[in-house]
């Protein structure tokens, strides 16, 4: 360490990945004298030959450097592997540090980590920020969306700085507000991260469509760009830009591209903790567990081996295809950021969080990778009605989805003729014909079932009160 350097970075970076590494970067094009310091030096050398590397960066290469060189109080963000690598460097950071200082991790953790990090790292009297982060590498670079959660001590000390290189949303307000105690702040980028696998599930499926309607990577990128000057999503915009990459031969690059789809475990997060809260989210639950089924390809290749079916092909005027796709996929991306709100509800009714959904959709509004148009209007939605129940009754989803729907449904019902998988797809559709339904017969029918092999009870439509029916009677007669 430099006289230069001692005690003088305002914040330290440990984890210099694509992540950490542009965050350096963020903070110090912000004024931030920062720290960075990464477990092997490699990722430190390669961040030191960034070109005009600011002035503000020191590295550091060993951790005992790192931490003397911030100013007390310090503050140290932590951008590594999620799982038990946050934990090895808590373990490794913790003993160099004082009460005072704080701990913002930012990796994609499990929001039950973050409260029994929060709770061990307390024991010390150091304060701890779980903070969800995206953007991506870009994001964090220009500026993510940050949902940091905690402790709501920490948040005065770390505001500025955190806003500061945060993006902004259209209405010029930082992606970047407390969230709430605990893990709420991984829980909900968790929960985006579900509702990016449920839109990103739904995009893979129209573009297929679009193929199998005859549509070049060039016409399908078109029609992403046609579709997008309303719905201002930044994963159509970036579809349309990956449907127009070329190889380095020229050709497309999506024809190269192995149908395998990767999966860091974030969207499966989302599924889990929001049938531990009682949600269904079956459009996301789509999403992952497509992605899943992609995996296997030598198993897939055995079965198409097997069964000997042909490609899907579609057919029909290409100009009202189109219209009916645009309008399904508006219903379809409504009623998957409608399933992932609701779970943001009643975590914060069952956890006690006290979150606040408009705010939440504002800090999505800007630098997150599920950016759309769309978070606008959930804002206006529980803006006007902070007790709305789900978003499929708010006025502008009434008339999103109403209009979508039949659209929806010619979609996937073609497609389920042709042999051509759309699992989200078709997963909202059902999500939208289950929750409008008078009358869900399957449910009751489930209902006698269990009530006859295991004495469950029932309920009923004329009648308050549950029920049980002798079986052994009837069975007897
Ligand atoms: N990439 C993305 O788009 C986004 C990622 N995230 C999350 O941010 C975090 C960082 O992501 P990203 O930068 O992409 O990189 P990775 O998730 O690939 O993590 C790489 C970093 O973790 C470090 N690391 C791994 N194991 C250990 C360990 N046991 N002890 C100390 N350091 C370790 C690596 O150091 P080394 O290489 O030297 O081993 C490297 O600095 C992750 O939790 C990720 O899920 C969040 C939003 C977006
Ligand atoms: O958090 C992110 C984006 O928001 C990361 O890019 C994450 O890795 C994406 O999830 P997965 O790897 O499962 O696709």
């Amino acid at each position: 360490m430099t006289n230069r350097t001692k005690a003088a970075c305002q914040i330290g970076m440990y984890g210099l990945g694509p992540m950490g590494r542009s965050l350096v970067l963020n903070l110090a094009d912000h004024g931030y004298a920062t720290a960075a310091y990464n477990i092997t030096a490699d990722l430190t050398w390669q961040l030191m030959k960034v070109p005009e590397l600011p002035g503000l960066v020191t590295p550091f290469f060993n951790e005992h450097d790192f931490i003397a060189g911030l100013k007390q109080p310090r503050t140290v963000m932590i951008m590594v592997k999620s799982g038990s690598p946050v934990d090895q460097v808590i373990a490794r950071l913790l003993p160099l540090m004082d009460p005072g200082d704080i701990i913002i991790e930012g990796g994609n953790s499990d929001f039950r980590d973050t409260a029994r990090r929060l709770r061990a790292v307390n024991e010390k009297g150091v304060m701890y920020i779980g903070t969800g982060v995206s953007g991506g590498e870009e994001g964090a670079r220009r500026g993510p969306s940050l949902m940091p959660g905690g402790n709501r001590e920490a948040w005065p000390l770390v505001k500025e700085l955190l806003q500061s290189i945060a993006a902004r949303n259209p209405q010029g307000q930082p992606c970047c507000e407390w969230i709430g105690p605990e893990g709420a702040g991984h829980f909900v980028k968790t929960h985006h991260n579900g509702i990016e696998y449920g839109v990103m599930q739904v995009i893979g499926e129209v573009c297929w469509v679009l193929r199998a309607l005859g549509l070049s990577n060039g016409e399908m990128a078109d029609t992403m760009d046609g579709w997008n000057r309303h719905m201002k999503a930044f994963l159509l915009e970036i579809t349309a830009q990956v449907l127009r990459a070329n190889d380095d031969d020229g050709s497309p690059l999506l024809d190269h591209v192995l149908d395998v789809a990767g999966a860091k475990g974030t969207g499966a997060g989302t599924v889990v903790s929001a049938l531990d809260l009682g949600q269904a989210v079956n459009i996301l639950a789509a999403g992952v567990a497509a992605r899943l089924m992609s995996t296997n390809r030598p198993r897939r290749l055995a079965i198409r081996d097997a069964y000997n079916v042909p490609e899907p092909v579609l057919s029909g005027p290409l100009e009202e295809w189109k219209e009916k796709l645009g309008l399904a996929l508006e219903a379809a991306f409504a009623l998957a950021y409608a399933q992932g709100f609701t779970t943001l509800e009643e975590a914060s009714i069952q956890y006690n969080w006290g979150l606040n959904l408009p705010q939440i959709a504002s800090i999505w509004g800007g630098g997150c990778i599920i950016r759309a148009q769309i978070l606008n209007e959930i804002a206006a939605a529980f803006t006007a009605d902070p007790k709305l129940d789900t978003l499929l009754l708010a006025p502008a989803f009434v008339e999103c989805i109403g209009r979508g729907v039949p659209a929806l449904r010619e979609v996937v019902s073609a497609c389920v003729m042709a042999g051509l998988p759309v699992p989200a797809m078709n997963s909202a559709l059902s999500n939208f014909d289950s929750m409008r339904s008078p009358g869900l017969i399957s449910a009751s029918v489930i209902a006698l079932l269990r009530d006859l092999f295991g004495a469950h009870t029932f309920q009923r439509v004329d009648r308050p009160g549950t029920f049980h029916r002798d079986w052994q009677r009837d069975a007897a007669r």
